[in-house]
């Protein structure tokens, strides 16, 4: 989190103070052995909502992430199981707090083997003050007249209100929130 906030130009506490570290949600997959792989999907496309995700997944593989070149084009590429390391996805409230310098990585499971399960495990940082007085969206300190916000402010009530209306797959929240 702190590499993250010096990333931005702002002092490495910032994103704590937010408490964007307070609201932790664990999510275990279970993905049972499937006959036909090539005929399914794990999980659909989408980005995750939250500030961050660190993700343990296992050897069995299946995890893609959407990389758009120079080009404009984008196509899925793996992220190849390494033994011991976690993956780590921007969501879209950091794309949100940091005024879209960074940008919440749109990924996707798809079933590699048709002889192995596969697991992984999810923890999810959203922030913990949840209070109607309390308002999120681009950081104060990012926001100035060459870079305006990019976001309306909006509570944490009023977000996931929005994050369970919506379709899973679509980029629908973050436009939502767009000014
Ligand atoms: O199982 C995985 O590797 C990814 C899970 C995921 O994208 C999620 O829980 O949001
Ligand atoms: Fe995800």
């Amino acid at each position: 989190m702190a590499l993250l906030c010096e990333g931005l130009g702002l002092r490495g506490e910032t994103l704590e103070e937010a408490s964007c570290l307070e609201g932790k949600l664990m999510v275990c997959h279970y993905y049972p052995v499937c006959p036909e792989p090539e005929r399914t999907m794990g999980i659909v496309p989408h980005t995750d909502p939250g500030v961050l995700t660190v993700l343990a997944q296992d050897g069995v593989g299946g995890l893609q992430v959407k990389h758009t070149n120079e080009d404009g084009e984008s196509y899925w590429v793996d992220a190849k199981p390494v033994p011991g390391a976690l993956v780590i996805n921007v969501g879209d409230l950091l794309q949100i707090m940091s005024n879209d310098k960074y940008k919440s990585v749109e990924h996707r499971v798809v079933m590699k083997s048709h002889e192995e399960a596969r697991v992984s495990s999810a923890i999810f940082y959203n922030p913990g003050k949840r209070g109607d007085s309390v308002f999120y969206g681009p950081l104060p300190d990012l926001i100035s007249s060459g870079n305006p916000p990019k976001y309306r402010n909006f509570t944490m009530s009023e977000f996931l209100g929005a994050f369970f209306k919506r379709d899973l797959a679509s980029k629908a929240l973050i436009e939502h929130f767009k000014i």
